[in-house]
């Protein structure tokens, strides 16, 4: 297999228990899967059966018990904490349902925030934040802090900043569960863009069957296992 067709993430056989009191609760039992790169993969499931556990598991914010986990080339489970930090910082950009931005900084200080870290300079961040909220459709407002946006333009903000550091993965958390409908399709829209035209790779838990259906495939998790893949457009 060449290198070029190696998937983007591989999970093999992968375990996950929290303790509850004094007992060890099984999450995830034995999962493997791969995503290939550019696929946007929809994962579905009850709740409580534990969609943001491996999704946190992939995007290296928690850790697997035991198992492999590659993701972008690395094993993940073999990095200490401030390798893993620095990992997810370069190939990981993060959507959250409650969008998660700083209520005090404007839109572009949101966006510029994932690039503080770097060595960019402050020109070089404030272009790249702009540049980032033309792509979401925002380029007229950059200078609204988050109560003078409505929940989906606060949604594209965060699109706009899981993209500024150009991440090799973008992962979503019910990015559409705070969202009227309308907006919820704008959302999805804009997702399937990233994923169509700029080829962003994305990983998205969903309770909504209208927004797994945004994806190229569904996977359910039911009991701590996967099911197969639902195929629902063509890559
Ligand atoms: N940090 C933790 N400590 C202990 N138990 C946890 C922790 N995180 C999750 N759990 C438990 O693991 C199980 C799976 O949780 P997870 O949040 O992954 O489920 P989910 O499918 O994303 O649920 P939902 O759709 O309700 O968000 C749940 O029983 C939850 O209580």
């Amino acid at each position: 297999m060449s290198a070029s067709s190696d998937p983007l993430v591989r999970l093999c056989d992968v375990h996950k228990r929290y303790r509850r009191g004094n007992q060890l609760v099984p999450v995830l039992a034995g999962i493997s899967f791969d995503i290939a790169a550019g696929e946007f993969l929809a994962l579905m499931g009850p709740s409580g059966s534990g969609k943001s556990t491996l999704l946190n598991l992939i995007a290296g914010i928690d850790r697997a018990d035991s198992g492999e986990l590659i993701v972008a080339g690395e094993d993940i489970t073999c990095l200490d904490e401030a390798d893993l930090a620095d990992w997810r910082a370069k190939n990981i950009g993060f959507i959250f349902q409650f969008y998660n931005l700083m209520p005090v900084l404007d839109a572009r200080e949101n966006v510029e925030l994932p690039l503080l870290l770097t060595g960019l300079s402050g020109r070089e961040r404030r272009a790249r934040a702009e540049f980032a909220l033309e792509m979401v459709g925002l380029a007229d407002r950059m200078d609204h802090t988050p109560n003078e946006l409505s929940g989906g333009q606060q949604q594209r903000v965060a699109i706009a900043r899981a993209l500024v550091s150009d991440p090799t993965l973008i992962v979503a958390d019910e990015p559409t569960g705070d969202l009227d409908r309308d907006s919820a399709t704008e959302v999805l829209r804009l997702l399937q863009r990233l994923n169509d035209e700029v080829g962003k790779t994305i990983v998205m838990v969903t309770h909504d069957q209208r927004a797994a259906e945004a994806a190229h495939a569904i996977m359910h998790l039911e009991k701590g296992e996967l099911s197969v893949r639902e195929v629902v457009r063509p890559r």
